[in-house]
């Protein structure tokens, strides 16, 4: 990195991001946690971590790797050092910021308990969080400025979102003798104009998310196993949860096809980053 990346909004609220790097990586199956996978010679972790600082408003950064993983931590580490000689050469030129600090802890055996885990390793005056997954790695700085810019603005939770290009229906097994037939049964299409397909960072005050996640304390095995994202708690509060643009090369690296995808963009024909408004 050449020049360090400065938090661009000082005046706003203190912002930390909160990177979930903790999963397993079964759906991409390379017998190793998914954020140590390599993507364009570094590992995903690294990209994103990369992304987070370029975005400029993180005044820490929290990653949750997964549990006594040495060399995730090790990878955090070298990122961090790599930031702080950034601003050392940014502050020999005069143009000294505060870099973010960056803070890795263990994260749990769900997505919710490794946001749960990183929000208790927030630093004191904290106010905003953006929750972000290592495995959309090559998400480009306007989202994470869509997001912010709508927390500063006094939204309490934002989310970057796309419009779906399918056409979605709902299903259910097929019983009796349409099973023969077919495994599945349509039972309705989904109005799609008013369908968003969700990315990530999910942008939060920090007590919102705070309130959310101390809500779902209570839920049981079945009910924790259907929250997929951060902002479907807060919505569950009863919070207004508000949209903005996300970014098609914000896609969460989950298959095989998506790693080739993601090589793809940063290698393609489209340029070494290319990068969508
Ligand atoms: N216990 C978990 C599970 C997931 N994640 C993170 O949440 C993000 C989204 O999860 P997903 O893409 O499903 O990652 P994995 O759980 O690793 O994938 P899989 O389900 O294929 O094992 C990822 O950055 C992942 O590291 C996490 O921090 N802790
Ligand atoms: C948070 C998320 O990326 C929004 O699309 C997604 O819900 C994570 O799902 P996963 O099954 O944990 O990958």
């Amino acid at each position: 990195m050449d020049t360090a990346p400065t938090n661009t909004s000082p005046a706003g609220p203190v912002t930390a991001v909160i990177v979930v790097a903790a999963g397993s990586g079964q759906r991409l199956g390379y017998g190793m946690p998914k954020a140590k996978v390599p993507l364009g010679g570094d590992s995903i972790l690294t990209h994103a971590l990369r992304g987070v600082a370029a975005a400029g408003i993180a005044q820490q950064i929290c990653v949750a790797i997964p549990p006594g993983d040495a060399e995730l931590r090790a990878l955090c580490e070298a990122f961090a050092q790599e930031l702080a000689a950034a601003h050392r050469r940014n502050a020999a030129t005069g143009h000294a910021l505060q870099g973010p600090v960056v803070t890795v802890v263990e994260g749990g055996a769900s997505r919710a308990e490794s946001v749960r885990a990183a929000m208790a390793a927030l630093l004191p005056g904290v106010e905003s969080v953006l929750v972000h997954d290592a495995a959309r790695a090559l998400t480009p700085e306007s989202v994470f400025h869509r997001v912010a810019a709508a927390l500063g603005a006094g939204a309490a939770a934002v989310i970057p979102v796309m419009p779906v290009v399918d056409t979605v229906k709902t299903v259910e097994p097929t019983t009796g003798a349409g099973a023969a037939v077919a495994p599945e049964l349509v039972t309705g299409t989904a109005p799609r104009e008013s369908l968003r397909a969700v990315q990530t960072p999910q942008g939060f005050a920090l007590d919102t998310l705070k309130r959310a996640h101390e809500a779902a304390a209570g839920f049981d095995a079945g009910q924790a196993a259907l929250v997929t994202d951060d902002a479907m708690l807060v919505e569950l509060l009863g919070v207004p949860v508000h949209a903005v643009r996300g970014a098609s090369q914000s896609l969460k690296i989950t298959t095989p096809l998506d790693l080739v995808l993601a090589e793809g963009l940063l290698e393609g024909p489209l340029g070494a980053r290319w990068v969508e408004g």
